[in-house]
């Protein structure tokens, strides 16, 4: 059996003139969680789409638990659970009729399903809107009914195009935990985001996505040594940060950068310096093509 779930080589995809993905490479140890970070139009979606048999690349090769995703399409949908930015879930429809409706389909007896359906209810803290329509659901509940429908059989692999999205933070730290159950279950978890937070608080490895290439890859630890030293943070009265200057962390440095800033900023203005955080990891990865260029 192989070691990685997930094998992507020098994957390729065009949308006419436009190259999305020029050439990725990635692995994915199973019983992991793959964080795919990435700004607006990166092309994470189009990647996910690829690795869940909906579209064909036009190059490279992919394969999910041994499988190839063109040549073995049916065993690659065996392997896997999707979870959309937009998931068929029927409005109209309570929350359990949904689930029940997709155990049903999915070829489980009545019995079965009224059984997995609970099992669900439960393991997705949906037991007491369980009644209710979905149009009533606020967005929480909703991701977690989605996640509830997609995980009525139980595959090696889940997909997650940013599941948290929208969310507030009290929903997307409740969904966090869900992903992170399921990864204490033995699941590889394969998720597109553009929080940079969600991806240094669930991730056991990261890769960032910009300009249709992987320009980083590496732990969150790894990623933000990467940017090395501290980061330099000044505050307005308002507490509201107003720059950020990386620095080395010696005392020559900051002095020297506390200097030259003196002039610039009211007396007032606070001075915070602290370890790189992934936003700084972002800015630095995906701010210039010039940078992409250097570093992929
Ligand atoms: N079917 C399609 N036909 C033409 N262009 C497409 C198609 N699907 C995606 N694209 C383009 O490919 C690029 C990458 O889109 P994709 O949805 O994969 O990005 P993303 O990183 O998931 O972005 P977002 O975070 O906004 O969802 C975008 O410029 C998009 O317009």
């Amino acid at each position: 059996m192989p070691t990685n779930s997930i094998e992507v080589r020098e994957l390729r995809k065009r949308f006419g003139k436009q190259t999305v993905l020029d050439g990725i490479h990635l692995d994915v140890a199973k019983g992991t969680i793959f964080a795919l970070l990435g700004p607006n139009g990166a092309g994470k979606t189009t990647l996910i789409h690829i690795l869940s048999t909906l579209i064909e690349p036009d190059g490279g090769t992919a394969s999910i638990e041994g499988h190839d995703v063109i040549a073995e399409r049916k065993a690659v949908r065996r392997s896997i659970s999707l979870t959309g930015q937009f998931a068929a879930v029927d409005e109209v429809l309570t929350g359990k009729e949904n689930i029940v409706m997709m155990c049903r389909l999915s070829g489980l007896t009545a019995q079965q399903s009224r059984e997995r359906t609970a099992e669900l209810l439960k393991q997705f803290e949906l037991e007491d809107a369980a009644g209710k329509r979905v149009k009533t659901y606020s967005g929480g509940m909703r991701r977690r009914l989605d996640l509830a429908v997609s995980l009525v059989v139980n595959r090696p692999v889940l997909f997650l195009d940013e599941p948290t999205t929208g969310l507030d933070t009290v929903s997307r730290r409740s969904l966090w935990d869900l992903i992170l159950r399921l990864k204490r279950r033995g699941m590889t978890i394969f998720l597109t985001t553009q929080y940079l937070e969600e991806a240094d608080q669930l991730a056991d490895e990261i890769a960032v996505l910009s300009g249709g290439r992987i320009v980083a890859t590496g732990t969150p630890e790894q990623l933000k040594a990467r940017v090395g030293g501290e980061v330099i943070e000044l505050r307005n009265r308002q507490d509201e940060i107003i720059r950020t200057i990386p620095t080395s962390g010696s005392v020559q440095d900051i002095r020297h950068t506390l200097n030259e800033l003196a002039t610039s900023y009211p007396a007032d203005t606070r001075v915070v310096i602290r370890k790189p955080s992934m936003d700084d990891v972002f800015l630095d990865l995906t701010d210039t093509k010039q940078k992409e260029a250097t570093l992929a």
